[in-house]
């Protein structure tokens, strides 16, 4: 049990002190200095000052013997070693296989699974440089200007963020577009904006039986047929992103136009597969490539690294302390980039889905918190909406800032004030303004209270050289690796999502009565919804 562990009674007992210290004061000490040497990490590139904590190096060790007597390390070697770590699915996770290097052998299921993912990368090579240079055309001979990648969760989050990160080096003759909403609106509206005789679409989905992403796919190539595509000439515009080649096949789309991946990429997992086709079409194959290099850093990092220089073990680790002995429900992603400003949407599937979670792997309920809600989006903008929270509200929230040193453009003056702001917000969370500072600038003693800021909030300031393919990859692998480590702590499986598919499966029946079925049986307000809908 994990709250039986002696680390977890030494941090019960150790929060209780470290409660009442103030950062502000720790920093005021003279050694102020060396607590940011100590509590600050390099790992692939990434710098990370997580001296804004509410910790001391005690703090650090108790954790680490937390991880180390919950068996952190050694579910970290298991996913290496490709054991089945989705327990439910019976699945390996080896999504670091993915970016290996060459050389490096991954197995799943005892099987290598690099010539496989090696010959998936040089198609994936081979199309988007047929696509990109224009060999690869539409029906009636004339190049590709738009990539439309229909998925939705893991099939749409991560290349979406990861193309918006990069669209600075992105192909001025590429147009990507990315549709997940079944709504119908964006497809409407992209729909409204590309031509089909130059436009590409990714049917992009582990299962390809996804309701939004089939309805969507279907909804495009009926548009096609309506547009002048005759049937023949779809093959020229629609590929496929799945491990399913049956659902595929029935689809419509050859498989020698399917790029596949396999059972042990879970979908929020699987911007390094085939799933990063509209990746690799927007910044070409070279920069996919130093994409995967960057996560393939941060792998070696995290697989070797001693714990307390371990970028995500003390990423976890910290999240940990606040979830667990805190009792923190929620936790700020702020991107100091408006490349980055998908990011948090990618990490909320990425951590909620894979750690929200109330059982434990052998089914047992949790008797301890487990992920935190993760939100946040790109700052500055994030300080005029929901920072005055951070500052003089109620709850307990820590802040991840993350900031690339260079900016993507070249717009003179911008970047300094991104990085003033971002670096001001941490200083001022943690110190914050008491009354006597108040006081002290002479406001008068009514005014006083409403201007108090009470400080002591922890955040973790992320630095990123540039917006680099490489650096892009290591972030996101390290966030990877700090859910990893947090769903170990918590002994549960971070690697399935069976809640989602209650509402999916009730979801069905309704769709029926909606389009005129019979009903079936429904609680009394489901049921007057219904009704109402049906009109
Ligand atoms: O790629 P697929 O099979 O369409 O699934 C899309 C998403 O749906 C989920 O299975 C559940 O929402 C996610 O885990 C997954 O990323």
């Amino acid at each position: 049990m994990l709250t039986d562990l002696p680390a977890w009674n030494a941090l019960t007992h150790h929060c209780q002190t470290m409660r009442t210290v103030r950062m502000r004061d720790l920093f005021a000490r003279s050694d102020g200095d060396a607590r940011v040497a100590t509590l600050s990490v390099e790992a692939a590139g990434l710098h990370l000052d997580y001296s804004k904590n509410r910790i001391t190096p005690e703090t650090m060790a108790l954790l680490m013997q937390l991880a180390e007597e919950a068996g952190v390390l050694a579910a970290r070697d298991a996913m290496l070693a490709g054991e089945q770590v989705n327990t439910t699915e019976h699945r390996a996770a080896l999504h670091v296989a993915l970016r290996a290097a060459p050389g490096e052998q991954y197995c799943a299921n005892g099987e290598p699974v690099g010539p496989a993912v090696a010959a998936v990368l040089a198609r994936m090579r081979d199309f988007s440089d047929a696509v990109r240079n224009g060999t690869w055309r539409g029906h009636d001979g004339q190049a590709i200007t738009d990539v439309i990648n229909i998925g939705i969760g893991g099939s749409d989050l991560g290349p979406r963020m990861a193309c918006r990160a990069l669209s600075h080096l992105a192909s001025p003759r590429l147009r990507m577009h990315f549709v997940s909403n079944v709504d119908g609106v964006e497809l409407t509206e992209i729909l409204a904006r590309v031509q089909p005789a130059t436009t590409l679409v990714i049917v992009c989905s582990k299962t390809f039986t996804t309701l939004e992403t089939m309805t969507n796919a279907h909804s495009t190539r009926d548009w096609f047929l309506a547009h002048g595509v005759p049937e023949a000439g779809l093959a020229r515009h629609f590929v496929a992103v799945s491990t399913n080649t049956d659902a595929v096949r029935a689809f419509g789309i050859d498989p020698a136009n399917m790029f596949e991946f396999w059972d042990w990429v879970g979908g929020r997992y699987s911007l390094w597969s085939a799933v990063g086709l509209s990746i690799v079409l927007s910044i070409g194959y070279e920069h996919f490539s130093e994409l995967l290099a960057g996560a393939h850093a941060m792998d070696r990092h995290f697989a070797t690294a001693a714990p307390l220089q371990n970028m995500p073990m003390i990423l976890g680790m910290l999240g940990v302390w606040y979830r667990n002995f805190f009792d923190s429900a929620s936790t700020c992603m702020a991107p100091y980039s408006a490349s980055l400003e998908l990011f948090p949407f990618h990490l909320q599937q990425l951590e909620m889905e894979s750690n929200g979670k109330s059982v434990r792997k052998d089914g047992t309920p949790v008797s301890y918190r487990t992920s935190p809600i993760v939100w946040g989006t790109a700052g500055t903008n994030g300080q005029h909406a929901y920072f005055e929270l951070l500052h003089q509200g109620m709850q307990l929230i820590p802040v991840d800032f993350i900031v690339p040193l260079k900016a993507p453009h070249t717009l003179p003056g911008h970047h300094a004030k991104v990085l003033a702001n971002c670096f001001a917000q941490g200083e001022a969370l943690m110190h914050g303004r008491t009354l006597d500072d108040i006081t002290a600038q002479g406001v008068e003693p009514e005014l006083a209270p409403h201007l108090a800021c009470r400080g002591n909030q922890p955040s973790n300031t992320l630095l990123l050289p540039a917006l680099t393919p490489h650096a892009v990859g290591a972030l996101v692998a390290l966030y990877e690796h700090r859910t990893f480590v947090q769903g170990a702590i918590w002994n549960i499986n971070s690697f399935d999502q069976w809640g989602v598919e209650l509402g999916k499966v009730l979801a069905k029946p309704i769709l029926e009565e909606l389009n005129g079925g019979a009903s079936h049986p429904h609680d009394a307000s489901t049921a007057a919804l219904i009704r109402r809908a049906r009109g």
